[in-house]
C-alpha cells in the first residue's frame, strides 16, 4: 500500500501529462442535473468560472476540485477501488475517499471556495467578494498595516469604539491578510491600539438594514464571515497574535487558527455568544475543545465564561502572558529575533504543521457560518443587539 502511495505521489510530481484527465471538463460533463439546489446556482457558476481559468491551477488542485465535485454531486466515495495499477483513477479515487462523509453542501460551498481562490478577479456569485491583493481598496484609519524589519503588522485601529470591527474592516483585514503572505515579510501580527485589543464584531453591523433585506443582508454576512475566517486558515506564514488588552467575540475565537498569542496581563478573553443569541465561529467549535477540552471550551463557547489572561494561558488558547508594563518592549524585542530567522523553513514547517486540518477547517468553518446566519435571523439575537444598542445591556 505504502509502496503504491509513494507511487502515486511520484507519478504526480513527474508525469504530470498523465493526470490531464482530472481536466474541467471532465469535471463539468459529469454535473447531475438532480445535485440543483439552494446553492447549486454558486456551485455552477464556479464550474463554468474553473473553465474560463487561464492558468493552469496544477494537479493537486485538479485533484482537489475533482474530489470535492465529486463529493458534492455523489455523496461519500463508494465506488469500488481501482487497482493498484492504475495510477490515475487509483489517485483520484483516493482523493475523494479522503474526504469520508464530508456533507455534499460543505462539499459544495469549498468547491466554491477553492475555485474562487483561483480566480479573485473574475465574476463571483456572492455579493460580498474577497479582496484580492492587487485591488486598491481605499486608505482605511480602522485597519492601519504596516511592514519593517521582517514583520508586517496589521493594528485594529479604532480605539473609542474598543476596536470593534466593521464590515469594511472585515474586508480590510483579508486584503491585508492577502497582501502580507505574499509581501516580504516573514511573520504577520495582528494588534489592537489603545486598550482593547478588540470588542469583536460593530454590532451595529447588524442594525443599519432596510426592511425586506434582512436575509439578504445576513447572507451575505455570512459569506464575508466565511471569507475573512477562510484567510486565517490559509495564511501560509506564521502569524502572531499580540492581544494587548480585552478581547471579545471573533477576536477570540480565531486565535485558535494563530500560530502563537501572546497576552498583557490586562487580557482578558470573552465570548458571549449565548447572551448575543448567537453560535460560535472562527472554528472555535472545533479548535476550542481541541486546544482546551470540551469542558472546557463549553463554559467559554456555551455560557460565555471570561478567562483572564493566566487562565487562556494555562488553557493553552494563549502562549505566553507578560507583565502589562513590559508587554509592548518584551513581546516586540522577541518577535523581531523571529522576524530574523529563515521565511522559507518558518512556512514550510507551517504548512507541515497545520495541512492536515486545513480542509476540516474550511468544513467547519463553512457549517459555523450557516448556523450563525439563521441565528442572526432570530428573534433571540436580534433583541440582544438591540439591548446593547439601546444601552440596556453591557456585557
Ligand atoms: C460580517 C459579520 C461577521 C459577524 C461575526 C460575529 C462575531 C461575533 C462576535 O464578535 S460577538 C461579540 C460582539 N461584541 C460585544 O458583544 C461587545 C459589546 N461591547 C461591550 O460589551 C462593551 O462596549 C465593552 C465591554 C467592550 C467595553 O465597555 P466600556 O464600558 O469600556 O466601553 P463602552 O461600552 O462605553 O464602549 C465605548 C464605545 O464603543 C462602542 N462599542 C464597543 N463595543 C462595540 C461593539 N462590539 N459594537 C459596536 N460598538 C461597540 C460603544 O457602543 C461605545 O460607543 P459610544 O461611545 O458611541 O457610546
Amino acid at each position: 500500500g505504502a509502496l503504491v502511495s509513494m507511487a502515486g505521489r511520484l507519478m504526480r510530481r513527474w508525469c504530470p501529462s498523465l493526470l490531464q484527465d482530472l481536466h474541467f471538463p471532465v469535471v463539468q460533463l459529469h454535473m447531475s442535473r438532480t445535485a440543483m439546489r439552494a446553492s447549486e446556482k454558486d456551485f455552477e457558476n464556479a464550474v463554468n468560472q474553473l473553465k474560463l481559468l487561464k492558468k493552469d491551477p496544477g494537479n493537486e488542485v485538479k485533484l482537489k476540485l475533482y474530489a470535492l465535485y465529486k463529493q458534492a454531486t455523489e455523496g461519500p466515495c463508494n465506488t469500488p477501488k481501482p487497482g493498484m495499477l492504475d495510477f490515475i483513477n487509483k489517485t483520484k479515487w483516493d482523493a475523494w475517499s479522503a474526504l469520508g462523509s464530508l456533507p455534499k453542501e460543505t462539499a459544495r460551498q469549498n468547491y466554491v471556495d477553492l475555485v474562487s481562490s483561483l480566480s479573485p478577479s473574475s465574476e463571483s456569485s456572492s455579493q460580498i467578494k474577497p479582496a484580492a491583493a492587487d485591488e486598491k481598496l481605499p486608505e482605511s484609519e480602522n485597519v492601519v498595516v504596516t511592514s519593517e524589519g521582517g514583520i508586517t503588522k496589521i493594528m485594529l485601529n479604532r480605539p473609542t469604539k474598543r476596536n470593534a470591527i466593521t464590515t469594511s474592516m472585515y474586508k480590510e483585514i483579508i486584503h491585508a491578510l492577502k497582501v502580507a503572505s505574499t509581501d516580504n515579510s516573514t511573520i504577520t501580527v495582528i494588534t489592537g491600539s489603545g486598550d482593547y485589543y478588540s470588542s469583536g464584531n460593530d454590532l451595529t453591523n447588524f442594525t443599519a438594514v432596510p426592511p425586506g433585506e434582512i436575509e439578504e443582508s445576513a447572507k451575505n454576512a455570512g459569506i464575508l464571515l466565511r471569507d475573512f475566517v477562510n484567510s486565517f486558515i490559509d495564511f501560509p506564514k506564521p502569524l502572531i497574535a499580540v492581544v494587548n488588552g480585552p478581547a471579545v467575540g471573533i477576536v477570540v475565537t480565531i486565535l485558535g487558527l494563530f500560530d502563537v498569542v501572546y497576552a498583557s496581563d490586562r487580557a482578558t478573553f470573552h465570548t458571549p455568544f449565548s447572551e448575543l443569541g448567537q453560535s460560535p465561529e472562527g472554528c472555535s467549535s472545533y479548535t476550542f475543545p481541541k486546544i482546551m477540552g470540551p469542558t472546557k471550551a463549553a463554559e467559554m463557547l456555551l455560557f460565555g465564561k471570561k478567562l483572564t489572561a493566566r487562565e487562556a494561558c494555562a488553557q493553552g488558547l494563549v502562549t505566553e502572558v507578560f507583565p502589562e508594563s513590559t508587554f509592548q518592549k518584551e513581546v516586540w524585542t522577541r518577535l523581531k529575533a523571529y522576524a530574523k530567522l529563515p521565511p522559507n523553513s518558518l512556512r514550510i514547517s507551517k504548512e507541515l504543521i497545520r495541512s492536515t486540518e486545513k480542509e476540516k477547517l474550511h468544513a467547519i468553518n463553512a457549517e459555523e457560518c450557516t448556523v450563525l446566519q439563521g441565528r442572526w435571523l432570530s428573534e433571540e439575537c436580534m433583541s440582544a443587539i438591540l439591548n446593547f444598542i439601546s444601552r440596556k445591556s453591557k456585557l
